[in-house]
């Protein structure tokens, strides 16, 4: 039998269309577009490209965008479900809970052609966002709101959240925080997800076990930890002591490091840039330059003492960026989620439209 990689580190388990990363030069591409050149666009347009595989046509985004908004809804009876949810559990657990009672609302839930697989991933991309709002509303006991249809993706999503019109910047922080979050080759939650499919489940099924591999405080669930960990600083003075104690400790610093990248993770240099943005519109540095003294350490006092520098991945600065958005920290994972659903789909289809069981051996000790 050949040699066991923990991890998997390394093994390449399949071929796919979809992303593209080089970790050592720092590059991403969806479809073959360079992130930095995605980041501008449309949720709606970068969700598109994602599951089917072009950047879409005036047209074609338009049809998209008002399928997505027709599809926005939740009905009256998984509104009454989600009332009666104990709010004592974990967000992600909530909508994990809330997207399975969508399946069975869902009358091509258990149809597996391609039209019926095009419709539900519409219905996905779309209720995500109408799903994590309504839950948070509902555990202080407020009804969930109407859709905005003149909003965006993201900026609807903020609308629903709190009733408020973001601003023109907050609304674009939103966009780039789904479109960065959207997809990222075989992630582990995507892998999850792609073993689910392989074996030919449903594609509600296999969105769920991406949530449930997502929530995990090593993959998803670091964008909550960095948001607790700024929180626990507190201020930029902190900020040393508290690092070189966890590293004396050999505890993980959330929002750093990654199995791919070696070098700075090309996302978070954009999530830098917006959430430096948002510190100025806010008029409020702290949580930027918190998160920025965190990073310098990381890079210079970690080479002293392991003899290489540590990066920001995805979760580091998309938490500064949540920070300055007022969402709270439970709320990390699931909004990861809205974004990340569209490549879990292109990741499904892929997989579906190819398929072998995965099935990797153990090695018996
Ligand atoms: C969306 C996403 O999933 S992005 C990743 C989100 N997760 C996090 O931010 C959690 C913190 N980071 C980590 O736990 C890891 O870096 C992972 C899970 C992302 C990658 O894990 P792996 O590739 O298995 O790397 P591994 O955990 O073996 O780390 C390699 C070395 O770097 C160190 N290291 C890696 N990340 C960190 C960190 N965040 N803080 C401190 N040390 C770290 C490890 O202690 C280890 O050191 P050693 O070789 O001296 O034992
Ligand atoms: O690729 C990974 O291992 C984790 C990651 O950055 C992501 O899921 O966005």
């Amino acid at each position: 039998m050949e040699e066991m990689k923990k991890g998997l580190e390394g093994v390449v388990a399949l071929d796919t269309k979809i992303s593209f990363i080089d970790g050592i030069q720092g590059i991403l591409m969806y479809r073959g577009i360079k992130i930095e050149d995605l980041a501008d666009l449309s949720y709606d347009a970068v969700s598109y490209l994602l599951i089917n595989g072009n950047i879409p046509n005036e047209t074609e985004l338009l049809e998209y965008s008002q399928e997505i908004k027709k599809n926005r809804q939740i009905n009256g009876k998984q509104i009454e479900v989600l009332n009666e949810f104990d709010f004592g559990i974990e967000a992600l657990d909530g909508l994990r809970t809330a997207i399975s009672c969508t399946a069975h609302f869902d009358l091509e839930n258990n149809h597996h052609s391609p039209d019926a697989n095009k419709n539900k991933s519409i219905r996905l991309v779309a209720k995500f966002p109408t799903i994590v709002a309504a839950l948070h509303r509902a555990s202080f006991g407020q009804e969930p709101l109407e859709p905005n249809d003149e909003l965006s993706h993201g900026a609807n999503f903020l609308y629903m959240l709190t009733g408020k019109i973001p601003t023109e910047l907050e609304a674009e922080a939103m966009e780039k925080d789904l479109i960065l979050s959207a997809e990222h080759e075989l992630n582990p939650s995507t892998f999850s997800l792609r073993i689910a499919a392989s074996t030919l489940s449903d594609l509600y099924s296999a969105v769920i076990c991406g949530l449930c591999t997502l929530k995990g405080p090593l993959h998803g669930g670091a964008r909550k930890g960095v948001m607790d960990m700024l929180d626990e600083v507190g201020t930029i003075e902190n900020v040393q002591s508290y690092v070189l104690d966890k590293l004396e400790k050999k505890e993980k610093i959330m929002g750093f490091g990654h199995r791919v990248y070696k070098t700075y993770d090309p996302r978070a240099r954009i999530y830098k840039d917006v959430a430096k943005r948002l510190s100025i519109e806010k008029q409020d540095s702290s949580w930027f330059d918190m998160a920025e003294e965190i990073e310098r350490i990381l890079y210079h006092e970690f080479v002293e003492i392991r003899g290489k520098s540590l990066y920001p991945n995805v979760d580091f600065y998309s938490a500064v960026v949540y920070k300055y958005l007022d969402i709270p920290a439970e709320l990390a994972t699931s909004i990861f989620a809205i974004g990340r659903v569209s490549g879990w789909i292109a990741h499904c289809m892929e997989q579906y439209a190819d398929n072998r069981v995965i099935r990797p051996r153990a090695h018996f000790v």
